[in-house]
């Protein structure tokens, strides 16, 4: 994907970022580090072929170092969007406000906690990445988005699977996209869930 030039700076600083501290905290598997950019952010950016921006607020579960999440938010500093960053993990969370602080970040913040504990956060969009299957994701789907919101999720190769499983206690509509990265992997575009 072609970004501006202001994008792929950040794109830049924020690898750098993550192979600094990935030293101290695990925050990606140090053997996908030579192929950051293709296996981290070209593997996040690409869910932006799949969905319109439009107003509203982005919540991104459990994410670590920042994937998608702070892809997101760079990719929509100048969109009408609000970027939540929800992880437990305190060292983590210490990283993703560092990225925010030294990318000057303006639409983003932090949710230090269990997803499960966050109060209802009505996203517009949400986003998970490596997190838990879709049977896991869904009552989590049910808790943060709006009944109109639309969550995206870059799956792995068990994600057929996975919406078998899913289906037996959630009603969703869900779209397929081949992943650019992983021939095994897809991207789950899934709206309007409730329980079966
Ligand atoms: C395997 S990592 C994936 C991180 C990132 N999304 C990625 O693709 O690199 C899962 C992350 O979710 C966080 N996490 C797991 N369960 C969580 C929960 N219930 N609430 C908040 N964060 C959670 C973990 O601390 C961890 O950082």
């Amino acid at each position: 994907m072609i970004v501006s030039r202001e994008t792929h700076e950040r794109l830049i600083a924020y690898e750098a970022l993550v192979r600094k501290w990935n030293a101290r905290i695990n925050l990606v598997a140090p053997s996908t580090l030579p192929e950051f950019n293709s296996r981290h952010i070209q593997d996040s950016i690409q869910i932006f072929d799949h969905v319109k921006l439009s107003e509203g607020n982005w919540v991104d579960l459990g994410s670590g170092g920042g994937l998608p999440g702070i892809v997101v938010s760079i990719y929509a500093q100048k969109a009408p969007l609000t970027v939540s960053l929800v992880e437990s993990d305190q060292r983590k969370s210490a990283f993703l406000r560092t990225v925010i602080r030294e990318l000057s970040l303006q639409n983003v913040s932090i949710l230090t906690d269990r997803i499960e504990n966050v109060p209802p956060l009505t996203a517009n969009f949400i986003s998970a990445r490596a997190l838990a299957p879709l049977s896991v994701l869904l009552p989590m789907v049910r808790r943060h988005m709006h009944q109109d919101g639309t969550a995206m999720f870059l799956k792995g190769r068990s994600w057929k699977a996975e919406c078998d499983e899913a289906r037996k206690e959630w009603r969703f509509d869900v779209t397929s996209f081949p992943s650019k990265t992983d021939p095994d992997a897809a991207i789950l575009k899934i709206t309007g869930v409730s329980h079966a």
